[in-house]
């Protein structure tokens, strides 16, 4: 099995270079991860307290579930993949039964910041995009399919998005064996992806 592990700030573009990877590679071969099923399960605390929480701190990911999870993969076994709703800023209790492929990607904002998740990766991409891009992308998706408003969205990127970006995110460029500029569509870097991935399968 490859494993790819697909960084970068929120809005930067992963689940887009994700998804054009998937559309044009063998249906089945290749399986995605996503970090964001991996927010801890919150069902303990109110909605009001669950807002508050910092979701781009390394502490918010149940990291050791994403290990354990990628190991079983890695041997052979399926997982059940948690499902997260951004709405509810909570597990939805349901989970996706998601079994080990050729390729396996991974895709999530602080993958990178974990040793050991780092370590099981094959090959480690950021992708990168400037952060007043990431914010205007952001703010239109958040609005569109996350059920927020302008202002949390600002609100967030000015508390916690912003300072854990340059703490925990950014800093892990250094670990990455690609970086893919992506301010623009970036169809030449996806290509070549997609080259290293087809060789593999
Ligand atoms: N290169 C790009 N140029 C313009 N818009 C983009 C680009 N890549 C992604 N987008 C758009 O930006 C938003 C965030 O992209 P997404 O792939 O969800 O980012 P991420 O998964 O890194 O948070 C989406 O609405 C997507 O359609
Ligand atoms: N309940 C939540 C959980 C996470 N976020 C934000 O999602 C971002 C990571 O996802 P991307 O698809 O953008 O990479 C991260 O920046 C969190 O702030 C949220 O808003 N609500």
């Amino acid at each position: 099995m490859l494993i790819i592990g697909i960084a970068g700030g929120t809005g930067c573009g992963k689940t887009t270079v994700v998804n054009t990877i998937l559309n044009e590679l063998p249906e089945g071969e290749v399986g995605v991860i996503s970090q964001d099923s991996y927010y801890k399960d919150t069902s303990h605390l109110s909605y009001d307290e669950r807002v508050k929480i910092n979701f781009d701190h390394p502490r918010s990911i149940d990291f050791e579930l994403l290990e354990k999870h990628l190991i079983e993969l890695k041997k052979g076994n399926a997982i059940d993949q948690p499902v997260y709703s951004f709405v509810k800023h909570n597990r939805t209790g349901d989970t996706i039964n998601t079994i080990p492929r050729k390729v396996m990607i991974v895709e999530g904002i602080l993958i990178l910041s974990h040793a050991e998740i780092r370590n099981l990766f094959d090959i480690k991409i950021f992708v990168h995009a400037d952060s007043d891009e990431r914010l205007i992308r952001r703010l239109k998706r958040d609005i569109t399919e996350r059920g927020r408003d302008i202002n949390e969205v600002l609100t967030r990127y000015q508390n916690t998005l912003k300072p854990m970006h340059q703490q925990f995110i950014e800093p892990m460029k250094e670990y990455a064996d690609i970086i893919i500029p992506n301010n623009k569509y970036n169809t030449v870097a996806v290509d070549i992806v997609k080259t290293i991935i087809n060789e593999r399968l």
